[in-house]
């Protein structure tokens, strides 16, 4: 469904973008931020963006069932049984708590395991990324009308000469990952929040991001949507697939590479 994807694509750039209103509205306060009962941080702005989203896509895509942040914490479950869509309303929370600006608003399709559209919108960077069969960023306040025809394509970048940039969680980098990165050719190291790691490499601002540390497919999908279609991919560790759909562990995911390659850890000439 070539073609399809990327109007899924431009669809949920103009959720985000409209998600991204909401969002802003809290981080411009002193808002306090709760504990989930995973004892992860949650803030007015995850809720009120996640029901803004979930709305329009009951609207847009009534057919398609959504695994979504919040409500899946909150006990929603819907079964999983072909195409689904993931919703983290606001990936990086920590990053939006202490007020850096690195956090991003994710939607993703997942068709056979594998998503095949994405978007990440950094609101307060100002910056939106989508993936379909190809992929496209470019600048969009929070507010403005998302327009997927001011956006300019994105590749991800050959290997450079003098080595591999490897972009890091910013709040969960751990010695395993650091170590995986230093058995990689790494020779320079970003720390970044949330699913933007995923759009460096996508934009050919980085090569590679190990995670060996937990995330959910909620965090992943629309980034890693976004990579495939810049060129990149994401792997496990050991080259293997890494595979949505995993209701039967609560959508954890476990460690992957992110790539700047079509094929992990086979970097381009
Ligand atoms: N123990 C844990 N279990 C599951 N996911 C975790 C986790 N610790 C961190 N994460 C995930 O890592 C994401 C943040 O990644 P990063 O540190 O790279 O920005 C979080 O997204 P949220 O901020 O949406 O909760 C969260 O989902
Ligand atoms: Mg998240």
């Amino acid at each position: 469904m070539p073609r399809e994807a990327d109007e899924l694509a431009a669809l949920f750039g103009d959720i985000c973008a409209q998600a991204s209103v909401p969002v802003m509205e809290v981080y411009a306060t002193d808002f306090t931020p709760e504990q989930k009962a995973d004892r992860s941080p949650v803030t007015a702005a995850d809720k009120r963006a996640e029901m803004l989203i979930l709305d329009r896509l009951s609207h847009d895509l009534p057919d398609i069932p959504v695994i979504a942040e919040e409500s899946y914490a909150a006990g929603v479950r819907p079964d999983i049984d072909g195409d689904f869509l993931l919703v983290d309303p606001v990936d990086g929370t920590k990053e939006f708590i202490n007020k850096n600006g690195e956090f991003t608003i994710n939607i993703a399709l997942i068709s056979r395991r594998r998503p095949v559209a994405g978007c990440v919108y950094a609101p307060a960077m100002k910056r939106i990324y989508i993936g379909g069969t190809r992929a496209w960023a470019g600048p969009l306040s929070p507010g403005e009308t998302f327009d997927a025809a001011a956006l300019e394509p994105v590749t991800t970048r050959p290997v450079p000469s003098g080595g591999l940039t490897a972009v890091m969680s910013r709040s969960h980098a751990d010695q395993q990952t650091q170590d995986f990165a230093d058995r990689h050719g790494v020779t320079q190291k970003v720390s970044a929040g949330s699913s933007l790691k995923f759009c460096l490499i996508a934009e050919g601002r980085a090569d590679l991001y190990p995670r060996f540390g937990p995330t959910c497919e909620w965090d992943t999908g629309a980034g890693h949507g976004v990579l495939n279609a810049a060129g990149g991919c994401v792997s496990a560790p050991d080259g293997s697939e890494f595979l949505y759909a995993k209701s039967e562990q609560n959508y954890l995911n476990g460690a992957f590479v992110a790539w700047a390659t079509p094929e992990p850890g086979k970097p381009q000439g």
